[in-house]
């Protein structure tokens, strides 16, 4: 979930280590006092960003040709101190003359959007905002550019990866994911939580809150909040003398059948949930999921999904509420899914499309970049996307305990525990409701 899809979010080209390790490396000795002295250059066009020394900077820039991705001990790079002092010629100066990396993290996780935010500096961060969405939107088109090429596009990827192919990770490769074991257990605060075999948090109960929020959400946008806590039986006679619309919801990716849950208790005529995992099956069907009255499972991947109806097994049939969260998928299958929308989404006005997003979620900067790409890939497919703000800690308990899933994430309590959600970086969650322009 959140972070499933911001597992890597960001694939930028960079050294992921110190710099400073990857330069000492080389032993070659006229190589390495090279090497020194494009460092102490690079170190030197920090502190002249830092000190606001203007000639200094453009000299070292465009004279010097030194080398702004370069970080000190604390993984700062020159764009890092251009954020920290605001000054946004330095920025614009570093981003396009030299081979400064907008997405660049500290030693802390933190990218230059992140601290020009943290400053207050907001005509900076406005200028990292618009470089991170610039390169995301090229990446973007380059990804789908090259997935025609190879003529992937409906070719489901999570398929078993040869025995002699190197180790995937359960947290960022859906195949490897799907292939592997589940555990279903509690936490230690007694919370509900799903673990891949790595020990991620597939899905944990604290998610609860934005669960609740996002089916109250699509209900009041789609006008069906009044068949809450009805009677099945009673809503469908009302159906069949057409005095009520019936409900047809879609939701992919069961987990702990949270958002299922929520959607049940509005009684929908139909609920196809697609879901592959056979462990997330197994465990849909030992609580009755596969028993309730109106509910199907379609047990595969959702691009399997998609070639079945392409095919024709499965039927295109006009969903009122779709709901979007998998796991160990990336931006690019998002975006993907995206594009299906306007051939599953009913056209009724009240139809909505809602999606978990965590994306960028360890960075308020790389959350701002996705808020903003998202919805403008789902604006060129015809969806309008509104968002809600919802505080987390609404209702929930012990939200943070060990949830391994941000690949990235930073190691904050005990051994085995990751950070995924940077609150205090990021702020609230952004729930987004979609619905296509008529
Ligand atoms: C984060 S959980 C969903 C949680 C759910 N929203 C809830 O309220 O409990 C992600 C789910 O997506 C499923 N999943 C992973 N890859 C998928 C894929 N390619 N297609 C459909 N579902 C997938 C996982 O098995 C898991 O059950």
């Amino acid at each position: 979930m959140p972070a499933r899809l911001a597992q890597q979010p960001i694939h930028v080209s960079v050294p992921t280590s110190n710099s400073f390790d990857a330069l000492a490396g080389d032993k070659d000795t006229a190589a390495q006092d090279d090497l020194d002295e494009r460092v102490a250059l690079a170190l030197r066009l920090i502190d002249a960003v830092l000190d606001e020394d203007d000639r200094l900077v453009r000299m070292l820039v465009l004279e010097e040709k030194v080398d702004a991705w370069v970080q000190d001990q604390q993984g700062w790079t020159a764009l890092h101190a251009a954020a920290y002092t605001g000054n946004v010629e330095h920025i614009k100066l570093l981003l396009r003359k030299s081979n400064a990396v907008w997405a660049m993290p500290d030693n802390l996780g933190c990218t230059a959007g992140d601290i020009a935010f943290s400053m207050n500096h907001d005509r900076a961060y406005e200028e990292l905002l618009a470089e991170g969405i610039r390169a995301e939107m090229l990446r973007s088109v380059l990804e789908s550019a090259s997935a025609s090429d190879s003529d992937s596009a409906m070719v489901d990827d999570a398929e078993p990866s040869p025995s002699d192919a190197p180790k995937l990770s359960t947290a960022s490769d859906n195949a490897t994911f799907l292939s592997s074991r589940l555990i279903f257990t509690t936490d230690s605060r007694g919370q509900a939580v799903a673990l891949d075999a790595e020990g991620n948090g597939v899905m944990m109960n604290w998610e609860e809150g934005i669960m609740r929020r996002t089916v109250e959400a699509l209900a009041r946008e789609g006008g069906w909040e009044g068949r809450k806590g009805r009677a099945r039986g009673e809503l469908l006679s009302e159906e069949e003398r057409g005095e009520r619309e019936g409900l047809k919801v879609l939701n992919v990716g069961f987990g702990l059948g949270i958002v299922d849950t929520h959607l049940q208790s509005y009684s929908p005529t139909s609920h196809l949930i697609i879901e592959p995992h056979p462990d997330v099956l197994a465990f849909a069907r030992k609580n009755g999921w596969f028993d309730k009255p109106g509910v199907r499972f379609y047990e595969g991947t959702w691009k399997q999904w998609m070639g079945d109806l392409e095919s024709g097994k499965e039927e295109y049939e006009g969903w009122d509420a779709i709901y979007f969260d998998t796991y160990s998928e990336n931006y690019a299958d998002l975006h993907r899914f995206f594009e299906l929308l306007p051939d599953i989404l009913s056209s009724s006005p009240s139809a909505r499309f809602s999606f978990f997003h965590g994306l960028g979620a360890t960075s308020r900067l790389l959350y701002d970049i996705y808020t903003s790409v998202s919805q403008m890939h789902l604006r060129e497919i015809g969806l309008q996307t509104e968002w809600e703000e919802v505080d987390v800690a609404e209702g929930v308990v012990g939200r943070w305990e060990s949830t391994g899933e941000a690949a990235e994430g930073e190691r904050t309590k005990g051994e085995g525990e990751k950070k995924y959600w940077r609150e205090e970086m990021v702020g609230r969650y952004r729930l987004p409701v979609c619905r296509l322009e008529m």
